[in-house]
């Protein structure tokens, strides 16, 4: 999400409004702030879309022959799901290579369910960790955004956004936190320790 917000100014400044206009300065963000807070939600979803971390999930496999769009697949195949083929989908989302928090809002602003958002797969072996990784992302975004804002290291040069594929999908991110001026308001107790820079 980081990377993402490094390449999207005006969305990383939308954050931080939403967060200052439902938590403001003087305590940290809590579960009972998300449902207030659907832009930052519409911007994890988007973030979990375009760069889903585990585009095939484990192998599974098939314990009876099965026959999928006229193709036999014979009893203990290994098969992987693609999930990208749904989250990249152009004639799903339409504009699928484009990060646009927008597209899980409606008209009033409010936070849309898609179906095609299956980034955690779904059916029988739907993530067991779902709920748990949304709490986590929701929690450690809001709570990074409202006391640090990010930047590229060098200006002239944002880091990529082209992922390494491996058992998962990932990215080398180099980027500063500069602390926000509203951050003196935490109570001290609450400060985390920061680097300047984080690979
Ligand atoms: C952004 C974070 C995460 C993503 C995108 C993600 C995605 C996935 C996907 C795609 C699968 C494969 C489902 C399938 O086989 O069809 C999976 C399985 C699983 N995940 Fe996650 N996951 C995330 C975080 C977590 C966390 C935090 C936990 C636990 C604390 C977790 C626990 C599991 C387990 C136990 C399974 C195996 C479920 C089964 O086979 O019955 N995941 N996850």
């Amino acid at each position: 999400m980081i990377l993402y917000l490094l390449h999207n100014p005006s969305v990383q400044a939308r954050c931080y409004k939403e967060i200052q206009d439902v938590v403001g300065s003087g305590r940290l963000p809590s579960m009972a702030d998300r449902p207030n807070m659907p832009y930052i939600q519409a911007v994890l979803h988007e973030v979990l879309r375009i760069a889903n971390i585990a585009i095939t999930g484990p192998p599974h496999t098939v314990d009876e022959d099965v026959i999928f769009h006229g193709y036999v697949i014979p009893k203990h195949t290994v098969v992987f799901a693609n999930l990208d083929s749904v989250l990249a989908d152009d004639k799903v989302w339409g504009d699928a290579g484009v990060f646009r928090p927008e597209r899980f809002l409606d008209e009033n602003g409010q936070l849309v369910k898609r179906e095609e958002f299956i980034p955690f797969s779904i059916g029988r072996r739907v993530c067991f960790g779902e709920s748990l990784a949304k709490m986590e992302l929701f929690l450690f975004m809001t709570t990074l955004i409202q006391r640090f804002e990010f930047k590229p290291v060098d200006p002239d040069k944002l880091p990529t956004l082209k992922g390494v594929l491996g058992l998962t999908h990932t990215v080398s991110l180099f980027c500063n936190f500069y602390r926000r001026v509203s951050v003196k308001c935490l109570q001290r107790r609450s400060v985390i320790p920061i680097t300047d820079t984080i690979p």
